[in-house]
């Protein structure tokens, strides 16, 4: 048995490549941005073949850094941002369009239709979801309907349809094989959470032909080899899961309750139910968390579409700090954000609000205010979303959490953390392994070939790393959430 297990993690904004020991410990990472196509306000897309070439390119990179080969490699895991949709011809194996990202909103109207029409009732008991441009389904549509010659060529049973995980797994053998996890499966809006199956009813109203569908497989299962021509070697692909299924398995919320908050280019909040499928009344949705050992288990999840993404704009688009790593200080500097209250609805609102013509708002300016306080109210936002779909769940599951295990690229960030916990009245842990996305999936592709032995085995290997306390009295809190919330309103149905 190889010594290190791979993950890639191909992420909404980067593709990456870590190799893990047995400890759980990373031992090499390669990481690579890629390009943000925005064609439209309101649209977002990827070209499938960079997101290809970048991650084969970290892959092989993080193996060279530890000068190892594929005899070294015990098996690969694949996490992936969730519901991006590629639609490729399996005879080119070229796409017929660009990957019609997650966040993209060009659906909005189509999904209002099936509002209107009471479908959303169906799709929501089916798939747990409720009716959003977010999620495959309407993607998929989109394309066969404005693609010339797609809906043609995919009725002679020449295209094929996958999220990232089905388009990677597809690529690295060499079209060898056509799958999906359950995990990524439920996401795409047309997948029957309780029967695991595509439901025709869905794919009939969508007008999707089943023939494009990935075959949906547990999480932890060898689905295939890499074509030895790509890596140097067959090594099995033993693992795959959408990437916020991926972090809560890595986080080792392996029992109902437990819950961890990954601050991503969005922030997605999910709770372990077990095998119990339940169902939200306050805007959170039923995924499934994974299937292992041959079961499937549940997860309620809030999802925030835009997290660390709000800090990227700080950044790349308002040129305020030259790096995420700067929001930090530059929000200590000083004492609160004078009034103001960022909305970073760029895309609409995800959990528990699903508007989709919400969009960014900055309420509460005044002539004292300055860049140090609109970062800061950029950080807080994520810190007040969270907090909304914290209340929503433990509504919805009864549960109150103790305390709240993070991860992702932002929760590195101090202050947001130290905020996060005050906002919340809740400790916040962050673990020493805060790259939780990539080590749930190499856990899931281990666990397949027998390198980890069973889940006791994994939870053995996570550990805090540093804790946040909440240092807030209750009347600043309320008083902070209050505003949070009429800042909300003012922000919702904007683009209506
Ligand atoms: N110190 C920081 N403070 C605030 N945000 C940060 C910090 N470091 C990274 N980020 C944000 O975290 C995100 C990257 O996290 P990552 O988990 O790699 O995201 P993804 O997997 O979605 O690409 C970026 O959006 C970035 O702006
Ligand atoms: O790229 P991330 O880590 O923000 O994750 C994106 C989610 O999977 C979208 O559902």
């Amino acid at each position: 048995m190889g010594k290190y297990v791979i993950a890639l993690d191909q992420g909404t904004t980067s593709s990456r490549c870590i190799l893990f020991n047995e400890k759980g410990l990373i031992q090499s990472v390669s990481q690579k941005e890629f390009t943000q196509i925005y064609p439209k306000a309101g649209w977002v897309e990827h070209d499938p073949m960079e997101i290809l070439s970048t991650q084969i390119e970290v892959t092989k990179e993080a193996m060279e850094k530890l000068n190892v080969t594929a005899e070294d490699i015990a098996a690969i895991g694949i996490t992936n941002q969730r519901e991006t949709t590629v639609v490729w011809n399996k005879n080119t194996g070229k796409p017929v369009y660009n990957a019609i990202v997650w966040q993209c909103r060009r659906t909005s109207e189509f999904c209002d239709e099936l509002k209107a029409e009471g479908f959303d009732k169906k799709i929501r008991e089916k798939t747990g979801l409720i009716v959003d441009a977010y999620f495959s389904g309407t993607k998929v549509k989109w394309i066969l309907d404005n693609v010339p010659g797609a809906r043609e060529e995919a009725e002679k049973g020449n295209l094929l349809f996958g999220n990232i995980d089905t388009w990677l797994i597809w690529n690295l053998t060499k079209g060898k094989v056509h799958v999906t996890d359950y995990s990524n499966a439920s996401r795409t809006m047309l997948f029957n959470i309780h029967t695991l199956e595509w439901d025709k009813e869905i794919l009939e109203r969508l007008n999707i032909p089943a023939s494009m569908l990935p075959e949906a497989k547990p999480s932890s299962f060898v689905y295939g080899y890499t074509d030895p021509e790509i890596l140097g070697g067959e090594i099995p692909i033993s693992g795959a899961a959408g990437d916020q299924q991926a972090a809560l398995f890595g986080q080792a919320c392996f029992n109902p309750g437990t819950a961890k908050n990954t601050y991503g280019t969005g922030c997605f909040l999910l709770m372990n139910t077990g095998e119990k499928a339940v169902t939200s009344k306050n805007g959170l949705l039923t995924t499934i968390a994974w299937g292992v050992d041959g079961k499937v288990e549940y997860a309620l999840e809030g999802s925030i579409f835009i997290a660390g993404a709000a800090i990227q704009w700080l950044r790349d688009e308002l040129k305020i700090i030259e790096k995420a790593s700067d929001s930090e200080p530059l929000a200590e500097s000083v004492e609160d954000t004078n009034g103001v209250y960022v909305v970073p609805a760029f895309v609409g609102l995800g959990a528990p609000y699903w508007d989709q013509y919400a969009r960014g708002t900055i309420v509460g300016l005044t002539r004292g205010v300055k860049k140090e306080h609109l970062i800061r109210a950029t950080l807080e936002s994520l810190a007040y979303q969270t907090s909304d779909v914290l209340k929503a769940m433990e509504e919805d599951s009864g549960i109150t959490l103790k305390a709240l295990k993070v991860d992702g690229g932002a929760c590195a960030n101090n202050f947001l953390m130290q905020f996060q916990a005050d906002v919340l009245g809740v400790q916040v842990d962050r673990p020493e392994v805060i790259e939780t996305t990539a080590l749930g999936a190499a856990y899931l592709a281990g666990l397949a070939v027998g390198y980890w032995k069973d889940k006791e085995d994994i939870s053995k290997n996570w550990a805090i790393s540093r804790s946040f306390t909440p240092n807030m009295d209750d009347s600043r809190r309320t008083e902070l959430l209050n505003g949070w919330k009429a800042a909300v309103n003012r922000s919702l149905g904007w683009a209506n």
